[in-house]
């Protein structure tokens, strides 16, 4: 796919951890012939540690400017399927940029979904791996509550728990074709 006259050469996927941001982003590049760009896997290969040494050795803050520089750097980079970490469209900034230069789409999960989902998960994600059981809930609702305004402000809402993940990229490709992806 050339790039759009638009400027909007990339398709975002937003949403909290556990959306599916990751595993459907990979099945949609495929089916789009695009290339998939995981922000979280791309970081990881550039710092030459994982998201758990960074958080551990340098810090939240540190890690959320990776995400800031990871983002900017897209620009340059032709067409491609992009999941973001679930934090990064909070992060002062970021949203205008996406706006800017591509299709910003929220993978929409319910709560009941993400704490079903991540607590078989929580070691994978640094923000969760420490959480007691009676922590767990109560963490990832509030800060859903806190991210769910940015992620809101997403140009294309789709729900992401009834579906399998190849049923959602068929309902993901239908869109897009309607917003001439
Ligand atoms: N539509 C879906 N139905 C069921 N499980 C899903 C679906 N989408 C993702 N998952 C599962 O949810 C977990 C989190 O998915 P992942 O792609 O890592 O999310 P994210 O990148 O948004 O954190 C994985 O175990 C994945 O297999
Ligand atoms: O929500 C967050 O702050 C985070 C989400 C993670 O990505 P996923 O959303 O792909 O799990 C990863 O960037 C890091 O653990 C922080
Ligand atoms: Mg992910």
């Amino acid at each position: 796919m050339e790039e759009r006259k638009d400027g909007k050469q990339h398709i975002f996927l937003i949403g909290f951890m556990g959306s599916g941001k990751s595993t459907v982003g990979e099945l949609l590049a495929e089916r789009l012939s695009l290339p998939f760009i995981d922000s979280d896997r791309e970081i990881e290969k550039s710092e030459g540690k994982s998201i758990d040494e960074i958080f551990s050795r340098e810090g939240e803050k540190a890690f959320r400017d990776m995400e800031l520089n990871f983002l900017v750097e897209l620009k340059g980079l032709k067409p491609s399927v992009v999941s973001l970490g679930g934090g990064l469209p909070a992060i002062n900034g970021a949203l205008e940029l996406m706006h800017q230069f591509g299709l910003v789409i929220y993978l929409n999960t319910s709560l009941l979904t993400l704490i079903q989902r991540l607590k078989n998960e929580k070691d994978l994600r640094p923000l969760l791996k420490d959480l007691s059981d009676a922590e767990f809930h109560p963490f990832v609702e509030d800060l859903l509550s806190q991210r769910v305004h940015f992620y809101k402000q997403a140009k294309l809402i789709m729900p992401n728990e009834r579906n399998s993940p190849i049923e959602l990229v068929d309902k993901l490709t239908k869109e897009l074709n309607k917003l001439n992806y």
